[in-house]
């Protein structure tokens, strides 16, 4: 395979802290491998205590006085921010690309863009975040809106600025500050992100980026300096962080996993709802949490779906990520190939009937062909489980009752879609889907003005939008009487 040179990933440390880098050896080492080769481009070192201590004091010491400042200059500090990481753009997604191993063709519009999206809008509202006044005949109440404190971000690692933006937006916008650990696996954007939040303007202390693994996690969620814990990551992990962070009462936000449903009537558009599987399955290599991975089309129309899905999957430019023509890259490591490896054979297995792909490229990197398997049935594995892999299901359904309760049948509700031009069956089986994040005739879209996450064990809270508001801020109630105090003795 050709390889685009690449620059230099190396960050300047570790963790940066306080508005600096920050080094300590002394935390165990992580290599970061760019999935297209499996090369070791960069090496950090996970936090210490003594780094998670420092990360807390300088954000508990910063945030009573970004608390204090003007809403609307909080906001302008996040609108610099956005525009800071549009005009860099090519170079913060360069970098994703070297963290995750995603094409740059898709990092150039969905990662930095989407991140800055976030600082834009939440730097828009917040000097509109304001408590109501609540009139009760001679007495009146009023509401006050207020920071939660110190929150910590968890970040998976298939978006990495996108999902630090998209907490740390509403955050700060709130008057909270943030610690956040990116996921092990891609720890290098996060650090830029702090970067340019300081160059536009933002207090040390009030966004803190610390290195590390689940201990890292665990200690960050545990600490009692914490006073809420947003987590990106799988349903195991939301388990043990909802449960530890449960302990102190903190506040949670989950955005977890998913096995989302795609329904496709008989009267779609073929073509729409063939792309719109594609980018609900294949988009990132497939590792999205909201995809529709399984896809039921109804009988009159799966044969047909399934021919002309698996003539557009035969025109995936599978290559180079760095080379913007490239439309599917690697997976992001061995251990990911490994586990969609694990599925691909379950399901052939059990009976699936593998249509196109799924192949290991022999090259050196984490490279698979996407995946078609027909004849998928419910009770199969590779319906019932999060593959997070470039592996597309379809299952055949007959009536719109019928589709609505399989779909409905998983302990996940991340997101689900519909394909049809039935305006009124779009509307009703949407309404009878239980996911949190729902698409007609598309897939995958996360404007920031559309609140985003999931139900049922998909997750708690919502990110994006006014929603998001709710979750990083808390109501004082302050109840006003106007007359004297009548007690009974
Ligand atoms: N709903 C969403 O918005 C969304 C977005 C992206 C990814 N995801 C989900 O994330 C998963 C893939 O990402 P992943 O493999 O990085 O997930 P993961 O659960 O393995 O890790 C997520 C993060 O949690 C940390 N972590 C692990 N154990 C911890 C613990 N005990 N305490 C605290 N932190 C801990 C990890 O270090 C990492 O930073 C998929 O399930 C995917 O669906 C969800
Ligand atoms: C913006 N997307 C593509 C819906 C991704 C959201 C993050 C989930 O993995």
């Amino acid at each position: 395979m050709r390889q685009t040179n690449r620059p230099d990933a190396r960050p300047r440390a570790s963790h940066f802290i306080d508005g600096v880098y920050v080094e300590d050896d002394a935390g165990e080492t992580i290599d970061v491998i760019y999935p297209a080769t499996g090369e070791v481009i960069a090496t950090v070192h996970a936090a210490t205590q003594a780094v998670i201590d420092r990360a807390f004091e300088s954000a508990r010491a910063a945030q009573a006085a970004w608390a204090a400042t003007p809403p609307r200059e909080r906001g302008r500090v996040l609108t610099r921010a956005a525009q800071i990481l549009r005009e860099r753009n090519r170079e913060m997604s360069i970098l994703e690309t070297m963290d995750t191993g995603k094409p740059l063709q898709e990092t150039l519009v969905a990662d930095a863009t989407s991140g800055a999206d976030a600082l834009e809008y939440f730097g828009g509202i917040a000097a509109g975040l304001t408590g109501e006044h609540i009139p009760l005949g001679e007495d009146w109440a009023y509401t006050i809106r207020e920071p939660l404190g110190v929150c910590v971000g968890i970040g998976a690692w298939n978006y990495p600025t996108q999902i630090a933006c998209w907490k740390a937006a509403p955050a700060l916008a709130c008057g909270n500050a943030m610690v956040f650990k990116p996921s092990e696996t891609t720890p290098l954007c996060t650090l830029k992100v702090a970067e340019i939040l300081i160059e536009a303007g933002l207090p040390a202390g009030l966004f803190n980026v610390v290195q590390g693994a689940g201990a890292v996690g665990g200690a960050l969620t545990t600490d009692p300096r914490a006073d809420k814990v947003s987590l990106t990551g799988s349903v195991p992990t939301g388990r043990k962080v909802y449960s530890a962070a449960a302990e102190s009462m903190k506040h949670v936000t989950m955005e977890l996993g998913g096995k989302s449903p795609m329904l496709v009537f008989d009267d779609a558009d073929l073509e729409d709802a063939v792309g719109g599987a594609i980018l609900g399955n294949f988009y990132s290599s497939g590792q999205i949490c909201t995809n529709g991975t399984r896809v039921f089309v109804q009988k009159g129309l799966r044969a047909r779906f399934v021919e002309r899905m698996a003539e557009r999957m035969r025109d995936a430019v599978i290559g180079d990520p760095l080379d913007e023509a490239t439309n599917f890259g690697p997976l992001v490591s061995a251990r990911q190939m490994e586990i969609v490896e694990r599925y691909l054979k379950i399901a052939e297995d059990e009976g699936a009937r593998r249509v196109v792909g799924g192949e290991r490229l022999d090259r050196p990197g984490y490279w698979l062909t996407p995946a078609l398997f027909d004849g998928v049935t419910d009770d199969m594995t590779m319906a019932r489980e999060e593959i997070f892999g470039p592996v597309l299901s379809v299952l055949e359904f007959d009536d719109e009752d019928e589709g609505i309760a399989r779909a409905n049948a998983t302990e996940f509700g991340l997101s689900a879609g519909v394909f049809t031009r039935d305006i009124g069956r779009a509307h009703r089986v949407i309404g009878r889907l239980r996911a949190g994040t729902c698409f007609i005739n598309s897939y995958n879209d996360a404007p920031v003005e559309m609140p985003f996450g999931g139900v049922k064990m998909s997750g708690i809270g919502r990110e994006n939008a006014k929603a998001a508001i709710e979750h990083y801020s808390q109501v004082k109630s302050v109840y006003v009487r106007m007359g004297r105090v009548e007690a009974p003795f």
